[in-house]
Protein backbone atom coordinates (compact mmCIF):
# COMPACT_ATOMS: atom_id res chain seq x y z
CA UNK A 1 0.00 0.00 0.00
CA UNK A 2 2.60 2.40 1.17
CA UNK A 3 4.77 1.62 -1.93
CA UNK A 4 1.74 2.14 -4.01
CA UNK A 5 1.39 5.42 -3.04
CA UNK A 6 5.09 6.55 -3.39
CA UNK A 7 4.83 4.96 -6.99
CA UNK A 8 2.37 7.29 -7.52
CA UNK A 9 4.16 10.65 -6.12
CA UNK A 10 6.90 9.53 -8.44
CA UNK A 11 4.70 8.81 -11.47
CA UNK A 12 2.57 12.11 -10.89
CA UNK A 13 6.28 14.28 -10.32
CA UNK A 14 7.20 12.34 -13.52
CA UNK A 15 5.15 14.77 -15.21
CA UNK A 16 1.35 15.81 -16.23
CA UNK A 17 -0.95 12.85 -15.52
CA UNK A 18 -2.66 11.43 -17.98
CA UNK A 19 -6.56 12.61 -18.97
CA UNK A 20 -9.72 9.98 -18.91
CA UNK A 21 -12.75 10.65 -20.63
CA UNK A 22 -15.71 8.63 -20.07
CA UNK A 23 -19.40 9.02 -21.35
CA UNK A 24 -22.12 7.48 -22.87
CA UNK A 25 -21.87 6.92 -26.51
CA UNK A 26 -22.75 9.95 -28.60
CA UNK A 27 -22.17 12.60 -25.69
CA UNK A 28 -19.38 13.97 -27.74
CA UNK A 29 -16.11 12.70 -26.47
CA UNK A 30 -15.17 12.01 -30.00
CA UNK A 31 -15.63 15.30 -31.31
CA UNK A 32 -14.41 17.34 -27.85
CA UNK A 33 -11.35 15.31 -28.83
CA UNK A 34 -10.61 15.65 -32.02
CA UNK A 35 -11.25 19.51 -31.31
CA UNK A 36 -8.29 19.48 -28.61
CA UNK A 37 -6.33 17.47 -30.18
CA UNK A 38 -6.51 20.20 -33.13
CA UNK A 39 -5.54 23.50 -31.34
CA UNK A 40 -2.76 21.53 -29.25
CA UNK A 41 -1.31 18.94 -31.26
CA UNK A 42 2.10 19.24 -29.52
CA UNK A 43 0.72 18.84 -26.05
CA UNK A 44 -1.64 16.21 -26.34
CA UNK A 45 -1.86 12.50 -27.95
CA UNK A 46 -4.11 10.02 -28.28
CA UNK A 47 -4.41 6.55 -26.54
CA UNK A 48 -5.34 4.93 -29.55
CA UNK A 49 -7.65 1.42 -28.30
CA UNK A 50 -8.24 -1.08 -30.06
CA UNK A 51 -11.77 -2.66 -31.21
CA UNK A 52 -13.56 -5.59 -32.60
CA UNK A 53 -15.89 -3.25 -33.91
CA UNK A 54 -16.10 -2.08 -37.91
CA UNK A 55 -14.47 0.60 -38.93
CA UNK A 56 -16.91 3.74 -39.58
CA UNK A 57 -16.73 5.78 -42.82
CA UNK A 58 -13.66 8.23 -42.55
CA UNK A 59 -12.08 6.35 -39.35
CA UNK A 60 -8.97 5.18 -39.90
CA UNK A 61 -6.91 1.92 -38.59
CA UNK A 62 -4.08 2.86 -35.64
CA UNK A 63 -5.85 6.40 -35.87
CA UNK A 64 -9.14 5.98 -34.37
CA UNK A 65 -8.47 2.64 -33.45
CA UNK A 66 -6.52 -0.28 -34.22
CA UNK A 67 -9.32 -2.44 -35.48
CA UNK A 68 -8.68 -6.29 -35.02
CA UNK A 69 -10.51 -9.64 -34.35
CA UNK A 70 -11.70 -10.97 -31.42
CA UNK A 71 -8.82 -13.63 -31.58
CA UNK A 72 -6.11 -11.43 -31.89
CA UNK A 73 -7.62 -9.10 -29.34
CA UNK A 74 -8.13 -12.53 -26.88
CA UNK A 75 -4.74 -13.48 -27.81
CA UNK A 76 -3.43 -9.87 -27.02
CA UNK A 77 -5.07 -9.64 -23.56
CA UNK A 78 -4.00 -13.29 -22.62
CA UNK A 79 -0.76 -12.20 -23.41
CA UNK A 80 -0.97 -9.27 -21.06
CA UNK A 81 -0.61 -6.77 -23.77
CA UNK A 82 -3.55 -4.70 -22.09
CA UNK A 83 -4.37 -2.17 -19.42
CA UNK A 84 -7.83 -2.53 -19.71
CA UNK A 85 -10.29 -3.95 -21.73
CA UNK A 86 -13.97 -4.32 -22.11
CA UNK A 87 -17.16 -5.74 -23.75
CA UNK A 88 -19.52 -2.51 -25.00
CA UNK A 89 -22.54 -3.03 -27.00
CA UNK A 90 -21.45 -6.39 -28.50
CA UNK A 91 -17.83 -5.82 -29.11
CA UNK A 92 -14.46 -6.16 -27.38
CA UNK A 93 -12.20 -2.50 -26.61
CA UNK A 94 -9.15 -2.25 -24.81
CA UNK A 95 -6.49 0.13 -23.97
CA UNK A 96 -3.17 -1.53 -24.87
CA UNK A 97 0.11 -0.59 -22.84
CA UNK A 98 1.57 0.06 -26.11
CA UNK A 99 -0.49 2.82 -26.55
CA UNK A 100 -0.40 4.76 -23.50
CA UNK A 101 3.36 4.24 -24.19
CA UNK A 102 3.65 5.12 -27.65
CA UNK A 103 2.24 8.60 -26.35
CA UNK A 104 4.50 9.13 -23.28
CA UNK A 105 7.59 8.31 -25.21
CA UNK A 106 6.33 11.24 -27.33
CA UNK A 107 6.15 13.80 -24.11
CA UNK A 108 2.63 14.30 -24.60
CA UNK A 109 -0.29 14.00 -22.24
CA UNK A 110 -1.78 11.13 -23.07
CA UNK A 111 -5.56 10.94 -23.73
CA UNK A 112 -7.86 7.89 -23.00
CA UNK A 113 -11.31 7.51 -24.75
CA UNK A 114 -13.01 4.83 -22.48
CA UNK A 115 -16.54 3.31 -21.00
CA UNK A 116 -17.46 2.93 -17.41
CA UNK A 117 -16.08 -0.42 -17.05
CA UNK A 118 -12.73 0.93 -18.05
CA UNK A 119 -12.58 3.70 -15.53
CA UNK A 120 -13.02 1.03 -12.84
CA UNK A 121 -10.50 -0.57 -14.22
CA UNK A 122 -8.54 2.11 -14.86
CA UNK A 123 -8.82 2.91 -11.28
CA UNK A 124 -6.99 -0.29 -9.94
CA UNK A 125 -4.13 0.48 -11.86
CA UNK A 126 -1.01 3.06 -11.33
CA UNK A 127 -2.20 5.07 -14.38
CA UNK A 128 -3.37 8.19 -12.05
CA UNK A 129 -5.16 10.04 -14.48
CA UNK A 130 -7.89 12.72 -14.01
CA UNK A 131 -10.42 11.33 -14.91
CA UNK A 132 -13.47 13.87 -16.59
CA UNK A 133 -17.38 12.42 -17.67
CA UNK A 134 -18.66 14.21 -20.93
CA UNK A 135 -22.64 13.75 -20.51
CA UNK A 136 -25.23 14.59 -22.54
CA UNK A 137 -28.02 17.97 -21.52
CA UNK A 138 -30.21 14.98 -21.85
CA UNK A 139 -31.76 11.16 -23.17
CA UNK A 140 -33.54 12.66 -25.78
CA UNK A 141 -30.90 15.19 -27.01
CA UNK A 142 -28.46 12.22 -26.63
CA UNK A 143 -30.85 9.87 -28.97
CA UNK A 144 -31.07 12.01 -31.43
CA UNK A 145 -27.60 13.21 -31.82
CA UNK A 146 -26.84 9.34 -32.07
CA UNK A 147 -29.58 8.86 -34.76
CA UNK A 148 -28.33 12.49 -36.99
CA UNK A 149 -24.96 10.39 -37.05
CA UNK A 150 -26.21 7.89 -38.41
CA UNK A 151 -23.58 5.16 -38.03
CA UNK A 152 -25.32 3.07 -35.52
CA UNK A 153 -28.23 0.51 -36.71
CA UNK A 154 -31.31 0.43 -34.85
CA UNK A 155 -29.98 -2.84 -32.39
CA UNK A 156 -26.61 -1.19 -32.06
CA UNK A 157 -28.35 2.66 -31.14
CA UNK A 158 -30.71 0.44 -28.18
CA UNK A 159 -27.42 -1.28 -27.22
CA UNK A 160 -26.08 2.15 -26.84
CA UNK A 161 -29.12 4.15 -25.23
CA UNK A 162 -29.15 1.27 -22.45
CA UNK A 163 -25.88 1.20 -21.68
CA UNK A 164 -25.98 5.60 -22.10
CA UNK A 165 -28.24 4.80 -18.60
CA UNK A 166 -25.63 3.34 -16.47
CA UNK A 167 -23.36 5.54 -17.54
CA UNK A 168 -25.47 8.72 -16.70
CA UNK A 169 -25.96 7.10 -13.00
CA UNK A 170 -22.18 6.18 -13.00
CA UNK A 171 -21.12 9.94 -13.38
CA UNK A 172 -23.47 11.18 -10.64
CA UNK A 173 -21.56 8.71 -8.14
CA UNK A 174 -19.13 10.48 -5.54
CA UNK A 175 -15.69 10.18 -5.90
CA UNK A 176 -15.49 9.04 -8.83
CA UNK A 177 -14.98 11.83 -11.76
CA UNK A 178 -12.72 15.07 -10.70
CA UNK A 179 -14.92 17.12 -13.47
CA UNK A 180 -17.88 16.44 -15.42
CA UNK A 181 -18.84 18.48 -18.08
CA UNK A 182 -22.80 19.08 -19.97
CA UNK A 183 -22.20 19.21 -23.43
CA UNK A 184 -25.21 21.38 -24.11
CA UNK A 185 -23.66 24.05 -26.16
CA UNK A 186 -20.25 22.62 -28.22
CA UNK A 187 -18.11 25.68 -27.39
CA UNK A 188 -19.14 26.12 -23.87
CA UNK A 189 -18.29 22.26 -23.05
CA UNK A 190 -14.79 22.61 -25.02
CA UNK A 191 -13.85 25.97 -23.10
CA UNK A 192 -14.64 23.61 -20.03
CA UNK A 193 -12.77 20.60 -20.98
CA UNK A 194 -9.57 23.06 -22.35
CA UNK A 195 -9.80 24.85 -18.57
CA UNK A 196 -9.78 21.18 -16.98
CA UNK A 197 -6.85 19.85 -19.20
CA UNK A 198 -5.01 22.81 -19.50
CA UNK A 199 -4.60 23.10 -15.71
CA UNK A 200 -3.14 19.25 -15.36
CA UNK A 201 -0.83 20.84 -18.62
CA UNK A 202 0.06 23.82 -16.51
CA UNK A 203 0.77 21.92 -12.80
CA UNK A 204 3.27 19.46 -15.20
CA UNK A 205 5.20 22.46 -16.65
CA UNK A 206 5.30 23.74 -12.87
CA UNK A 207 6.35 20.72 -11.41
CA UNK A 208 9.39 20.30 -14.12
CA UNK A 209 10.21 23.94 -13.24
CA UNK A 210 10.16 24.34 -9.74
CA UNK A 211 12.12 20.73 -9.16
CA UNK A 212 14.72 21.80 -11.30
CA UNK A 213 14.83 25.84 -9.43
CA UNK A 214 15.70 22.98 -6.31
CA UNK A 215 18.37 21.67 -7.95
N1 LIG B 1 -13.04 0.18 -21.72
C1 LIG B 1 -12.77 0.73 -22.90
N2 LIG B 1 -13.73 1.40 -23.55
C2 LIG B 1 -13.41 1.95 -24.75
C3 LIG B 1 -12.13 1.85 -25.32
N3 LIG B 1 -12.14 2.49 -26.50
C4 LIG B 1 -13.38 3.01 -26.64
N4 LIG B 1 -14.15 2.68 -25.60
C5 LIG B 1 -15.55 3.04 -25.33
O1 LIG B 1 -16.38 2.21 -26.11
C6 LIG B 1 -17.61 2.89 -26.33
C7 LIG B 1 -17.99 2.75 -27.79
O2 LIG B 1 -17.06 3.41 -28.59
P1 LIG B 1 -17.33 3.58 -30.15
O3 LIG B 1 -17.70 2.27 -30.74
O4 LIG B 1 -16.18 4.30 -30.75
O5 LIG B 1 -18.67 4.43 -30.22
P2 LIG B 1 -19.03 5.94 -29.84
O6 LIG B 1 -18.61 6.19 -28.44
O7 LIG B 1 -20.50 5.98 -30.03
O8 LIG B 1 -18.30 6.81 -30.82
C8 LIG B 1 -17.40 4.32 -25.87
O9 LIG B 1 -17.99 4.46 -24.59
C9 LIG B 1 -15.91 4.45 -25.75
O10 LIG B 1 -15.53 5.37 -24.73
C10 LIG B 1 -11.13 1.12 -24.59
O11 LIG B 1 -9.99 0.97 -24.99
N5 LIG B 1 -11.51 0.59 -23.41
N1 LIG C 1 -22.74 20.12 -28.39
C1 LIG C 1 -23.22 19.47 -29.46
N2 LIG C 1 -24.32 19.93 -30.07
C2 LIG C 1 -24.84 19.27 -31.12
N3 LIG C 1 -24.33 18.13 -31.66
C3 LIG C 1 -23.22 17.62 -31.06
C4 LIG C 1 -22.62 18.26 -29.95
N4 LIG C 1 -21.55 17.52 -29.57
C5 LIG C 1 -21.49 16.48 -30.43
N5 LIG C 1 -22.48 16.54 -31.33
C6 LIG C 1 -22.78 15.55 -32.39
O1 LIG C 1 -23.33 14.42 -31.71
C7 LIG C 1 -22.87 13.22 -32.32
C8 LIG C 1 -22.19 12.36 -31.26
O2 LIG C 1 -20.94 12.95 -30.92
P1 LIG C 1 -19.61 12.07 -30.82
O3 LIG C 1 -18.48 13.02 -30.65
O4 LIG C 1 -19.54 11.11 -31.95
O5 LIG C 1 -19.91 11.30 -29.44
P2 LIG C 1 -19.11 10.14 -28.70
O6 LIG C 1 -17.70 10.16 -29.20
O7 LIG C 1 -19.22 10.49 -27.26
O8 LIG C 1 -19.83 8.88 -29.04
C9 LIG C 1 -21.97 13.61 -33.47
O9 LIG C 1 -22.70 13.54 -34.68
C10 LIG C 1 -21.56 15.05 -33.14
O10 LIG C 1 -21.33 15.79 -34.32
Amino acid sequence: MFMRFIYKRLSAMAGPRPVVLSGPSGAGKSTLLKKLMKEYNNVFGFSVSHTTRNPRPGEENGKDYHYVTRDVMKAGIDKGEFIENAEFSGNMYGTSKAAVQDVQAKNLICILDIDMQGVKNIKKTDLNPIYISIQPPSMEVLEKRLRDRKTESEESLQKRLNAAKNEIEFSKKPGIFDVVIVNDNLEDAYDQLKNAVLEVWESGRVKVMSSSANR
